[in-house]
């Protein structure tokens, strides 16, 4: 590669990472063209930077690359980079592959048979040596899931609930018919879907419309001891909402993965909250070789004049 070849800049595991990057980019597109280098590496003249692979870049860095072509999340959310008030207004191509569909859908099956089996109980009795009396949990056959949220991760974690028995619905703006599910759209089916869902799994992307939607008023609609698995993102939650309606009896439990601030603070109240798992906004990140082979993907669409795959709709927000 020379040193005036076209740049790809990747923000992830700095110079250390660098051979790994290189030799999934070489694997999966051997004939880019593209030099790929670290995203604080100082030798980089800033013209070269045609494409970036980034999660939260510092703000108005992207302005900074005058022949920028595209920016590739690391991430499904571009909520990292929609932060940047000097972001420039180019493609953002959001990182969705099999592999997060898969982790996603792994992620919250096994969320939803944690709260399903008292599991956060279970394992505050066993930190504490204590036998537990045993009751006998529902199964997944009569437990009514409902997934906010029917895009590439919404779809995919519907559909992996559906087939271990759940009786499962989604909910999207748009409406649609999918084999296997009960589907809802829009606000006015909202309550509807709310009122038939003991298991509400948060997959919205976040967007003015969907910033703080499940607060007090919207966990009220959820039958009597339901349960909430958030994995979208920490704006989509009213954190002390759900605190009460655990404490009041309303809900029974909840997964919560995402967090307005990241890393959760050690003193935040829901680390210590009985009723509640805390995961460390681990769901579904990608392998760096599957972010290597779907940016390449990606590129190889977009120097072939094409329309990269999952391309954010500045329009719809999402
Ligand atoms: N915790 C983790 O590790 C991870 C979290 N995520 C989160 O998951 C989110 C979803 O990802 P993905 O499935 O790829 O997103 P998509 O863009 O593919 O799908 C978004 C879905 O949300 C629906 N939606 C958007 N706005 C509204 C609204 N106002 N009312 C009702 N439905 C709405 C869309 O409806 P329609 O179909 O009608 O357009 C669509 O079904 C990401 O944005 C990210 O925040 C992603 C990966 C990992
Ligand atoms: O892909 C996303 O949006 C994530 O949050 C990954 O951690």
């Amino acid at each position: 590669m020379s040193s005036s070849s076209p740049v790809l800049l990747v923000k992830s595991g700095g110079a250390a990472a660098l051979p790994e990057w290189r030799a999934s980019f070489h694997e999966f597109a051997p004939g880019l063209g593209l030099e790929v280098c670290a995203w604080d590496d100082p030798e980089v003249d800033p013209a070269r930077v045609e494409y970036v692979l980034v999660w939260q870049p510092e703000a108005g860095r992207l302005a900074r690359f005058p022949n920028l072509k595209a920016i590739i999340s690391s991430a499904a959310g571009v909520d990292h980079i929609l932060a940047d008030p000097h972001l420039p207004d180019l493609p953002i191509v959001r990182m969705v592959t099999p592999e997060t569909q898969q982790r996603m859908a792994e992620f919250t099956v096994m969320s939803s048979l944690m709260l399903l089996k008292d599991m956060p109980r279970i394992v505050a009795q066993q930190a504490r040596a204590q036998w537990l009396e045993f009751s006998t949990p529902r199964t997944a056959l009569e437990t009514r899931v409902g997934v906010l949220g029917l895009g590439a991760l919404g779809l995919a974690t519907a559909r992996m609930h559906a087939t271990i028995g759940f009786d499962t619905a989604g909910w999207a703006r748009s409406p649609r018919s999918e084999k296997g599910l009960s589907c809802y759209a829009g606000a006015d089916q909202l309550p509807a879907f709310l009122a038939r869902t003991d298991i509400l799994i948060c997959l919205l992307p976040e967007t003015e419309d969907t910033r703080h939607l499940l607060d007090a008023d919207l966990l009220r609609q959820l039958p009597r001891g339901a349960a909430v698995i958030n994995v979208g993102r920490g704006s989509h939650l009213c954190l002390p909402d759900l605190l009460a309606a655990l404490d009041e009896g309303q809900l029974s439990g909840a997964v919560l993965d995402v967090f307005d601030e990241e890393p959760l603070p050690a003193d935040a109240a829901v680390w210590r909250h009985p009723r509640v798992l805390v995961t460390p906004h681990a769901a579904a990140t990608p392998s760096r070789r599957e972010r290597a082979r779907q940016a390449a993907v990606a590129i190889s669409a977009m120097l072939g004049g094409l329309p990269p795959p999952h391309l954010y709709d500045r329009a719809r927000g999402y």
